[in-house]
């Protein structure tokens, strides 16, 4: 179950995320009953949880829902996927565009399911590396197409705001099974999510 309003946060959860944040607000020299904060513990306790609800989603089941029969054997891509994750190292965010293929092998997968499983993956504690074979396998396993592509670029809050410090580097990180091994096929996907066809 996704999370939409705050209602349906679990309470005990919340009240357990609450407190410890109320303890780094201390910690860190604030004040914790101040009027601007003192509800804070509890935003960033549902803030939290939103963003590592991916936790509770089962994306096989989220793929299997919406799978059709169909013959066309043609690449399918969903390019340009906005993403937004947790680096499991800092816990600070790192977000990009996920852009991702694959070819059908007796059945297509409804479109908008796979920025949903983009968005399980992304809601975890994260390294872009895994992130990337997580969705790749996932749609390998579950669609078992005939190949099936993923490429993330991204930033990483941790290498921007603090550490290393450097504001315009990406990190590009890829997979591919099946046809997408072939160097053709590869370099078709490729070419496909860079072209501007507008
Ligand atoms: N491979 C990989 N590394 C990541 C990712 N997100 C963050 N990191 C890196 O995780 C590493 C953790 O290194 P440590 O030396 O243990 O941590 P640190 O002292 O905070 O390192 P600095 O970030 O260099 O200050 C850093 O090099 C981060 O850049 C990711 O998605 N993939
Ligand atoms: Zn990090």
């Amino acid at each position: 179950m996704a999370y939409k309003n705050f209602e349906e946060y679990n309470i005990k959860v919340t009240e357990s995320i609450k407190n410890e944040y109320r303890s780094i607000i201390e910690d860190i020299g604030e004040d914790v009953e101040r009027e601007g904060i003192v509800k804070t513990p509890e935003r960033a306790a549902k803030a939290m949880q939103f963003l590592t609800q991916g936790y509770h989603l089962n994306p096989e089941e989220i793929l299997r829902g919406a799978m059709f029969k169909e013959d066309y054997d043609d690449m399918v891509i969903v390019k340009d996927i906005e993403l937004y994750s947790l680096c499991e190292h800092h816990m600070l965010p790192f977000f990009g565009k996920a852009h991702v293929a694959y070819i059908p092998n007796g059945y297509i997968v409804g479109l908008s399911k796979i920025p949903r499983i983009v968005d399980v993956f992304s809601r975890r504690l994260q390294v872009q590396e895994r992130l990337t074979h997580d969705i790749l396998e996932c749609i390998n396993s579950t669609l078992q197409p005939k190949g099936v592509a993923v490429v993330i670029e991204a930033s990483h809050m941790c290498m921007m705001m603090r550490g290393v410090q450097k504001q315009n580097s990406v990190t590009t990180t890829s997979g591919f099974r099946g046809q997408f091994e072939k160097i053709e096929t590869r370099t078709e996907f490729l070419r496909l999510i860079t072209a501007d066809l507008t």
